[in-house]
């Protein structure tokens, strides 16, 4: 199982996934074991733009791995990729190579997929469908029965959340007890069977500034969040510790932290803010709850940088070695 190649989708044509994934292959110090999902043509001209010397191989699933250079599966674009100008025509393109690298992997023919940024809005107004971000998009790809939770990594954190993409304005009305539970619940599973870690400790924030203030600053706490805590500890039982909710802040002060395995917050700037402020750069996003591993870059599409040579790829290095220690642990699990 653990043999098999990573397949990995560069993401937003125009943006620096695809030089995150030719310098990567380019590295002499790089062991292989990857497939890109992409567009050649699109791979060999970035490649020409940034001086990188890398061999482009056509592979499809099933074949046998070059012993140098980078097999692509052949995806074309719709346009040729203009760096830093993504362009709504190809926003089709890109799904599909996503498409296609996730059947690749469900098929078996890849131990798991690494994701290079894609632009929400690029992709929502190219295929004038609301695309609010991988982690829902192959959830549903995949089938998925349980709830898929996006989960950052860096640093000395693991912060999951409970809501993703959505105005702040629609947070509230998001956060039910339901969905509380499925998200705790999602996230216990991962850490114990993909991360390995016997009895998780789960912290869980609040909404409001200080987890409601005894109702005096919301209600979201008492009403929706204690009552979803209390079901999810009796459902876990010692298979996991879950404590809240505690206010937003005082989750990430170092006492907190040195008590938890992660912390599950409730909104995506509460989270991602202190993580990036730790770790940018060498963080990785991973996907719970999908019948297989995904994990990506904790960065975006970064248009002022495409091609430039200055795109930082830390955390590109890390979302592929995470993804093999994911995929080993799985496989170890099911034996
Ligand atoms: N995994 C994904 O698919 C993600 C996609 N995005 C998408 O990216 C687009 C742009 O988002 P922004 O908020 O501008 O965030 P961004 O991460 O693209 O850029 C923020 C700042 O960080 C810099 N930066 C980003 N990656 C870097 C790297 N590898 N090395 C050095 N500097 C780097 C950029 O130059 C910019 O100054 C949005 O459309 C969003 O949807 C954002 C986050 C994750
Ligand atoms: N802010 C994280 C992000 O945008 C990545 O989301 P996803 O594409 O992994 O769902």
């Amino acid at each position: 199982m653990t043999s098999l190649p990573l397949a990995v989708t560069p993401g937003e044509p125009a943006g620096i996934g695809p030089d995150l994934v030719l310098q990567t292959a380019a590295d002499a110090a790089w062991p292989g074991g990857l497939v890109a999902f992409a567009d050649p043509e699109a791979l060999a001209r970035r490649a020409r733009e940034l001086g990188v010397m890398v061999t482009l191989h056509e592979w499809a699933p099933g074949a046998p791995l070059p012993s140098s250079g980078l097999p692509v599966y052949p995806v074309p674009l719709a346009q040729p990729a203009e760096a830093g100008r993504p362009d709504g025509a190809n926003a089709a393109a890109t799904l599909a190579a996503l498409d296609r690298a996730v059947e690749a992997v469900l098929a078996g023919h890849c131990m798991g997929l690494v994701t290079g940024p894609l632009s929400k809005a690029v992709i929502s107004d190219g295929t004038s469908r609301p695309f609010s971000g991988h982690t829902e998009y192959l959830a549903e790809r995949a089938g998925a029965t349980g709830h898929p939770v996006m989960m950052l990594i860096g640093g000395n954190l693991r912060v999951a959340l409970v809501t993703t993409h959505l105005p702040l304005r629609a947070v509230p009305d998001a956060i039910t007890g339901d969905k509380v539970i499925r998200v705790v619940r999602t996230t216990a599973e991962a850490l114990i069977e993909d991360f390995a870690i016997p009895e998780p400790r789960i912290l869980v924030t609040g909404l409001n500034p200080h987890a409601g203030e005894g109702g005096h600053l919301g209600h979201e706490e008492q009403q929706i969040i204690e009552p979803a805590l209390e079901r999810i500890r009796q459902e876990l039982g010692d298979r996991a510790h879950v404590e809240g909710p505690v206010p937003g802040d005082t989750a990430f002060t170092p006492r907190c932290l040195r008590e938890a395995d992660t912390v599950i917050c409730m909104y995506h700037d509460q989270g991602l803010a202190p993580l990036k402020q730790q770790a940018f750069g060498g963080a990785v996003n991973v996907s719970l709850g999908l019948p297989f591993v995904r994990t990506s870059v904790d960065h975006g599409t970064a248009f002022d940088l495409a091609a430039s040579g200055n795109a930082g790829g830390g955390s590109f290095r890390e979302a592929i070695a995470l993804a093999r220690t994911l995929a080993a642990n799985r496989a170890r699990a099911t034996v």
